[in-house]
């Protein structure tokens, strides 16, 4: 596929998003891009996006290497993921223009949407997506939430123990203790994420300590669970109480959920969105490490942080400082490289 690279519309911490222009067809598509010496989670990230096809599931759109000659005027080799372009950004994105929250109707409405994304990557595909959270879910051009980001993800294979993937905030007990990170993980973070379009914030935030070490010991090793707003009608909290059951085996599935009365009794509304978002992942500066994923620091010299002594993660957890900023660039044109 022929295409133009245009604005910078992302940062997470692995890669940085573009909007580009198919030649051939003139649809606005969003590039995912990577210098290729460092593209394997965005290269497993394509391969895993380009075995799915849901209205719920960001549109897998091609990948590709180009050659991008750099201000020095030596060329880099990029590793690019296209994809259908959300223009409304994240769903975090989505309720910060809202003043940080989003109401009830909208919070079923995109809950649902996530539901039936994770039923289909679930159940038909065996998929675990791993780091469900409003910035990781894009709003897409009828309004409707898709699931994006599969850095993460992984194909399930229970007798199998993998690394710890994922964000603090968003983890269930039994993947803060390191045990396993199977389909009830995403379920705990899909009531994580309700509790942050109801509240603004993630998980946690003003509870005593937003440290996510300190956190995930609460969660892992205390039984604790976030807190649940006080702002919540009585079924909302029983939905909650679904997703947020300690023992992963009594997590209801995403399709139990979907026929939970607070997602088959409220009206849908068409939320009203503003387009033209230019984002960072993590929502600031103070809170980015809390946010932030952990799947990318495996290919770093420095041993898994899972597998260190608390002291140690705690270290590890500090090294995940800004690395982002907000500058667009202008269009330019990218040369691909023969198939
Ligand atoms: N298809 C898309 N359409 C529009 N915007 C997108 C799209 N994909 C990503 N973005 C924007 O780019 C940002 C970064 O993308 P993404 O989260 O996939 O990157 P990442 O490096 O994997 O981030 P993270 O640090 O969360 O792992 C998103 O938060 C979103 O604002």
């Amino acid at each position: 596929m022929n295409w133009t690279r245009g604005k910078t519309i992302g940062r997470g911490s692995s890669a940085t998003v573009y909007a580009a222009t198919c030649h051939e067809s003139g649809e606005t598509i969003a590039v995912k891009s990577a210098e290729f010496h460092r593209s394997e989670f965005l290269q497993r990230e394509a391969k895993i996006l380009s075995s799915l096809n849901s209205p719920y599931v960001i549109g897998y759109r091609g990948c590709e290497t180009t050659k991008e000659p750099f201000n020095n005027g030596e060329a880099t080799t990029y590793y690019n993921l296209l994809m259908e372009y959300a223009p409304y950004g994240t769903l975090t994105d989505v309720a910060a223009k809202n003043g940080g929250l989003l109401d009830e109707a909208r919070v079923v409405s995109y809950t649902r949407q996530i539901l039936l994304g994770l039923e289909y990557i679930h159940n038909s595909k065996g998929i675990v997506h791993c780091d469900i959270k409003g910035s990781n879910v894009l709003v897409g051009e009828n309004g409707e939430a898709k699931i994006a980001d599969f850095g993460c993800a992984k194909v399930v294979k229970p007798e199998i123990t993998e690394l710890v993937r994922g964000t603090p905030a968003f983890m269930a007990p039994e993947v803060a203790r390191g045990e396993r990170q199977g389909k009830e993980s995403d379920i705990w973070a899909v009531g994580c994420t309700v509790i942050e379009m109801v509240t603004g914030s993630p998980p946690w935030i003003g509870a005593d300590s937003t440290d996510p070490v300190s956190v995930l010991y609460r969660v892992g090793y205390l039984g604790e669970s976030p807190e649940l707003p006080s702002s919540l009608t009585e079924q909302a909290k029983d939905f909650l109480g679904k997703c947020l059951r300690k023992e992963a085996k009594e997590r209801w599935t995403a399709t139990q959920l979907l026929n939970h009365p607070f997602l088959i009794t409220k009206p849908n509304t068409e939320p009203e969105l503003g387009t033209g978002l230019v984002t960072n992942s993590p929502t600031s500066v103070t809170d980015q490490m809390f946010w932030r994923s952990v799947e990318q620091e495996e290919d770093q010299e420095h041993p898994s942080w899972w597998e260190c002594h608390e002291d140690e993660r705690i270290r590890v957890l500090s090294w995940m400082g800004p690395t982002w900023d907000m500058d667009g660039e202008d269009w330019i044109m990218v040369r691909r490289n023969n198939d």
